[in-house]
């Protein structure tokens, strides 16, 4: 076998086709099925993005409802699935929870032996809207707090946000909160969504697909990044003392945390243009900048050291800060808004399905004999 095609890291190997999404670097744009995701962020509901990305087109207004209505239909989570979470020790990690409870929804699916493009739907919808309940409530118990349920006279993206804090969002959180929901909606091939769709390519099912992708994105090189960015940011507390933080680092060889990205290499990630944008507004309103301020020194910085970008974790981590969400709970909230993505893949993989199965460059040793 010729190990001319040999790529570590299947770096700019095309795995599969989709017709989902495509970072269209060249051209600076994040298509969603055939829309710029930050046209769609700035201008439209999470909910109408459940609709394109599950049905292929954006909804009508009465589709939208009852895309709304169908969510919070669902969203009561098993009682089994409190006492799992309130089962497991206090030092379990936000994402290790939330891997226990997505694996744990499996036995509680209606659909369960349905692996239908319909029952894929409704599958999508029940893990949308129960997801932010386990996210929310695996803090909330692990620390000895109760359970903060969704409230019908709220939104499904306000109660995503209401369930963290436990505090009703104001008009501009929740604005804020649903771009962040956006801008982490769905991302093309990341190691995430392939980790899914090789789990789903050997007909698996939704929940071991998405069990896998939670495990996925807890890395700090995928999703685990923008905790650590908000930890640096925590750590630094003035921009001269991130100024510091950033330059020791570089010193020391280690990766900055938010930056650099496989697809957009050295050129900017849109999102976090985005997520730039809303924490400016978010600390004009607030009238205490110190947080953009350093977010701007760290990323002029890491330009000129190492010629890199900010990716999206950069800004949405200062963003989530700001909108009161706990730092352990950054890296949840991303999977929460990238559920429908990967519901969308895993279903696509399912109906075009092709084993995954690649092969080695084999570096061992042969001829031994016992
Ligand atoms: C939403 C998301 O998941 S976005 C990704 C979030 N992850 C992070 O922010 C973690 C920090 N970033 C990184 O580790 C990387 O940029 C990755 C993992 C995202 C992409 O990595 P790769 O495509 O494998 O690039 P690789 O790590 O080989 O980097 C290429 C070069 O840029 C450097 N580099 C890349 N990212 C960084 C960084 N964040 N800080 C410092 N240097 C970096 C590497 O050291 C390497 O330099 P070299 O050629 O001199 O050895
Ligand atoms: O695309 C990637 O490799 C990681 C990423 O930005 C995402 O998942 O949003």
């Amino acid at each position: 076998m010729s190990i001319e095609s040999y790529k570590p890291g299947l770096e700019n190997v095309i795995a599969c086709e989709t017709s989902i999404s495509y970072l269209d670097v060249e051209h600076e744009e994040i298509v969603i099925r055939g829309y710029d995701l930050i046209d769609l962020a700035k201008k439209l509901s999470y909910v109408d993005v459940i609709g394109l990305l599950l049905d292929g087109r954006l909804p009508s207004a009465d589709e939208r409802e009852g895309i709304e209505r169908a969510l919070s239909e669902q969203d009561e989570l098993p009682e089994a699935i409190y006492t799992i979470l309130g089962s497991l020790p206090a030092s379990t990690h936000p994402m290790d929870a939330l891997r226990t409870g997505v694996s744990a929804l499996s036995g509680f699916d209606p659909d369960l032996l349905v692996s239908s493009i319909e029952a894929n739907r409704r599958r999508a919808l029940r893990l949308l809207a129960q997801v932010p309940q386990i996210v929310a409530n695996s803090y909330h118990i692990g620390r000895g707090e109760g359970a903060v349920k969704p409230r019908p006279d709220l939104s499904f993206v306000a109660n995503g946000l209401y369930m963290i804090t436990k505090r009703i969002p104001t008009a501009a959180e929740e604005r804020y909160y649903n771009q962040v929901l956006m801008v982490y909606c769905e991302h093309e091939l990341p190691n995430s969504t392939f980790a899914a769709r090789v789990i789903a390519s050997t007909q698996s099912d939704m929940y071991g697909a998405l069990t896998g992708a939670v495990a996925s994105l807890k890395g700090p090189l995928h999703g685990g990044a923008n905790e650590a960015v908000m930890n640096m940011l925590l750590e630094a507390q003035t921009v001269e003392g991130f100024e510091r933080l950033i330059r020791v680092k570089l010193a020391n060889k280690e990766k900055i945390m938010g930056f650099g990205h496989r697809v957009y290499m050295r050129k900017s990630d849109p999102r976090a243009l985005l997520m730039k944008e809303a924490l400016k507004e978010m600390v004009e309103a607030s009238g205490d900048d110190r947080l953009y301020r350093m977010c701007v020194v760290g990323e002029e910085i890491v330009r000129e050291e190492k010629g890199l970008f900010p990716n999206l974790d950069y800004y949405a981590a200062p963003v989530m800060h700001l909108l009161g969400i706990p730092v352990e709970l950054f890296t949840p909230v991303f999977f929460a808004a990238r559920v429908v993505g990967l519901a969308a893949h895993v279903t696509e993989q399912l109906a075009h399905n092709r084993l995954f199965r690649p092969r080695v460059f084999y570096t061992g040793p042969r001829g031994y004999h016992v």
